[in-house]
């Protein structure tokens, strides 16, 4: 199985072109192989790409655990990258279908490569089945999480897929490593959750780690990012347009006057291969 190896803001991932290729039934134990660290490729997951009927093509994404997930930001801006770059489709604006819908894209181009990718990522929603309110009468912001000894104040997001935002002093690895894995498999959270931990720096400038369900520490998460942005908004501690500083890059986020959240950010390809385990 030809692959391709791709990471957004250091957020990586396996990328396979399924317009070519085919796909052992079950992806779940394939997302799990590749996504070894020592005993497969190493990545954060795998991320496929398929022919759409609606778009220019259809992304999947699979957390290194195998559970898929229904978005994934840094994802979805590598993936228009592959469908450019490799012929696919050779627009600047570009449409791909995910489990959060068809989102629009706009390509910018170093040379006759995408660099970087400007991504319609639709509007937040702030309850739904994937995140109950949190306690009856208690709306997804500034909602309280208890967790036994401790207790959080929490935002919940949904970018098609679930996150909870905690604002903190300081970012450390107590709250990612710790904390984190908590958040993720809390009761009221039965799809488990994202957790993102947010630093506010100024209103314009965030710094955030993520525990990302079914994957662990990334050092990236785009959609944690733009939920993370609407949660700085809606709580009262960032504006609109915010630059968000993660372990493995930077993001820009715009929540604009529609309601859509923007988000802009890097696509690197990093290399190709044939996948041949395991053994
Ligand atoms: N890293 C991804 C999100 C993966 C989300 C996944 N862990 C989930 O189960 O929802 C991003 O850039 O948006």
């Amino acid at each position: 199985m030809k692959f391709t190896k791709m990471h957004g803001a250091g957020n990586d991932y396996v990328y396979v072109n399924c317009f070519q290729e085919t796909l052992p039934q079950d992806i779940a134990s394939l997302a799990i192989q590749v996504s070894d660290r020592h005993k497969g490729i190493g990545s954060d997951g795998l991320i496929l790409i398929c022919p759409s009927e609606t778009a220019d093509a259809q992304m999947r994404m699979f957390n290194a655990d195998g559970s898929e997930s229904e978005m994934c930001g840094n994802g979805i801006r590598c993936v228009a990258k592959y469908v450019y770059d490799h012929g696919i489709a050779q627009q600047d604006h570009l449409k791909i279908e995910t489990g959060a819908g068809i989102l629009n894209l706009d390509l910018e181009l170093t040379g006759q490569k995408v660099s970087q990718v400007r991504v319609n990522m639709g509007k937040p929603i702030l309850a739904s089945a994937e995140i109950p309110t949190l306690l009856p009468g208690n709306p997804p912001v500034n909602a309280e999480l208890n967790l036994g000894e401790q207790k959080l104040e929490v935002t919940c997001v949904s970018m098609g897929n679930p996150h909870c935002i905690t604002f903190v002093e300081e970012v450390n690895d107590h709250w990612v490593h710790v904390i984190g894995p908590q958040v993720e498999v809390h009761s009221v959270f039965p799809n488990r959750v994202n957790a993102e931990f947010i630093e506010v720096v100024s209103p314009a400038e965030l710094k955030m780690r993520v525990w990302e369900r079914g994957s662990g520490e990334t050092q990236a998460c785009g959609t944690g990012a733009c939920a993370s942005a609407v949660a700085g908004v809606l709580t009262g501690r960032s504006e609109r347009n915010v630059l968000i500083h993660l372990p493995g890059g930077d993001l820009r986020l715009e929540w604009a006057g529609s309601d859509e959240v923007f988000m802009t950010g890097p696509a690197v390809e990093v290399y190709e291969g044939i996948w041949t385990g395991p053994h």
